[in-house]
């Protein structure tokens, strides 16, 4: 299936729900079976990261459609955590995953089509064109304007990817910017949607009826989900902000649209950085992972349960 919208939401079918675990790393909050010392700093952050989160994968990867992969994470730790990032890239779709990376870029449309080139297509490397990190999906922000997407839309198009372009983020500051108020009276969270809809006709899949151009919007801000919801009516929306910031799984199902689809929900350290000790074996680890995630599935469908039984009434 060559368009990311219809590649998510089949995920998302045989799952059985829209769950989407993160993967952002923490080197202090790791169980100590994975951390690995002795050899050159780099190389212990890399296999330390990349033990532990291929124990989350192996336990969650035949319950969720997908994993989401913050990049500053990764970042952090130096050349050890890129490349335990691009591990897990790597991991991650051999069990079957879609990948999203979360690393909110934009800049200049030059400097765009590098990013695109990083993450959705191919870069020169040494005289021959060839992905570097490859993921499904990236997400963007818009604040640069129109000409600092496009890089991305057009890899979208030739690759079969996807962007989620922030519209109304999860943090309490959010506000500041995103609700300030245009000269026509509408807050600028509605430009920024605007804009995305005139992109998303050109990347709808033919199977779900969705498009590949997706939104960011918080479970933190179920209000502003409604309205959102309405104006982006084929986007799908990646919905952070569920779990540890406080955003309910009903704030959440404000994000879908009636059919049921239309969102994706994200929990990063709610579901992998939360074990009871430090000292759990790896099977315990991927066993108190697992029940985790299955509790988010839980409330989540009963969530998308109720909002349709209330939609119908
Ligand atoms: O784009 C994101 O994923 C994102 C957007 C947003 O508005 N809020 C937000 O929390 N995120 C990311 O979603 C994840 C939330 O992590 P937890 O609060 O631990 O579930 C982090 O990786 C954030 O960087």
């Amino acid at each position: 299936m060559n368009n990311y919208a219809d590649r998510l939401l089949e995920a998302v079918n045989k799952k059985g729900n829209p769950c989407i675990v993160g993967l952002d790393p923490r080197l202090g909050g790791m169980p100590r079976f994975a951390i690995s010392k002795g050899g050159a700093p780099e190389e212990s952050v890399r296999s330390s990261i990349f033990e532990y989160h291929k124990c989350i994968i192996d336990a969650v990867h035949d319950l969720v459609p997908g994993v989401k992969l913050q990049s500053a994470f990764y970042e952090q730790y130096g050349i050890g955590g890129i490349a335990a990032m691009q591990d897990t890239i790597k991991y991650s779709k051999e069990n079957g995953m879609v990948v999203i990376i979360d690393a909110k870029r934009g800049d200049i449309a030059s400097t765009a089509e590098a990013y695109a080139n990083a993450f959705l297509g191919e870069s020169e490397v040494m005289g021959e064109r060839a992905p570097v990190f490859d993921v499904d999906c990236i997400t963007v922000s818009p604040y640069l304007g129109m000409d600092s997407i496009e890089p991305f839309i057009r890899a979208c198009m030739k690759y079969g990817k996807g962007i989620f372009v922030l519209v109304k983020t999860s943090n309490p500051g959010s506000s500041d910017i995103q609700n300030a108020k245009m000269a026509d009276g509408r807050e600028l969270y509605a430009r920024v949607a605007e804009m995305i809809n005139s992109y998303s006709e050109k990347l709808v899949g033919e199977r779900y009826g969705y498009s590949s151009v997706g939104a960011v919007v918080g479970a933190t801000f179920p209000e502003e989900a409604r309205r959102i919801r309405k104006m982006l009516p084929r986007s799908i929306f990646l919905v952070p902000g569920y779990g540890s910031q406080g955003g309910t799984a009903a704030d959440a199902a404000e994000c879908f649209n009636e059919d049921g689809l239309g969102a994706v929900v994200n929990a990063s350290r709610s579901v992998t950085y939360s074990l009871s000790s430090p000292e759990l074996e790896r099977k315990d680890a991927m066993a108190e992972i697992r029940e985790k995630a299955r509790l988010m599935i839980a409330d989540v469908n009963s969530a998308l349960e109720r909002k349709a039984g209330g939609d119908k009434k």
